[in-house]
């Protein structure tokens, strides 16, 4: 079954911790937060102490992606305040597969994004180590940006890659540009986690448009 993981990125920020149960009792899966440096992407968000204060306001899972430069310096002040998962870029770690174990260490599942311009071959070494792939649909920063059709490509490589070694129970998740029509085409072409900022914050019936993204 498809997994929806709205992002509140494109929440209202002014009532986040409303957004958040509002999202919860509109069907969401897990609720997708995002994390941005103003250095690995142009753009700023929040930190821990953001994520404890709005974690009371749901019991589903926070999948926390990390859009930040040397996640290994913060990994664990983000698990203590209340990730559930946690999914680090490949492009921001030097040593990834011990970034990897660095999460798996504090007890919660690892994910790896890659940037549309990074190709599916990083994975390989470190696809038997994760829980999650998270393919970026678009360019990491911002919400409300166009798909980019060439994911279509890296997905079925990615699916692909997990028959072969028997890692089906791998998630794929997407993030960026998902909407009723490219939920159809990513969820064909391999993937299982669909992450929807403005498709599902910018509507007036979230539970409507998160039922027509499953
Ligand atoms: O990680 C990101 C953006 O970097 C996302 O999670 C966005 O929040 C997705 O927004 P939409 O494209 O669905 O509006
Ligand atoms: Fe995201």
């Amino acid at each position: 079954m498809t997994i929806i993981a709205p992002s509140i990125l494109s929440a209202d920020f002014s009532r986040l911790g409303e957004e958040i149960s509002g999202i919860e009792q509109a069907g969401a899966d897990w609720i997708h937060v995002d994390v941005m440096d103003g250095q690995f992407v142009p753009n700023l968000t929040f930190g821990p102490p953001v994520i404890a204060a709005v974690r009371p306001a749901t019991k589903l899972p926070f999948d926390v992606h990390l859009m930040i430069e040397r996640p290994e310096l913060s990994i664990a002040h983000y698990a203590a305040a209340g990730a559930d998962r946690i999914t680090v870029h490949a492009e921001a770690c030097v040593h990834l597969h011990r970034t990897i174990y660095q999460i798996k260490e504090l007890g919660l599942p690892a994910g790896v994004a890659i940037n549309p311009g990074t190709p599916v071959s990083v994975l390989e070494s470190v696809l038997g180590d994760v829980d999650l792939i998270l393919v970026m649909t678009v360019n990491p920063g911002f919400g409300g940006q166009k798909f980019i059709p060439y994911s279509l490509n890296k997905l079925r490589q990615i699916r692909s890659m997990l028959v072969e070694r028997e890692l089906q129970h791998v998630h794929v998740q997407v993030d960026g540009g998902i909407n009723e029509e490219t939920a159809k085409l990513v969820t064909e072409a391999g993937a299982n986690v669909l992450v929807a900022g403005n498709a599902v914050f910018a509507q007036a019936d979230r539970a409507a448009a998160i039922s027509l993204l499953r």
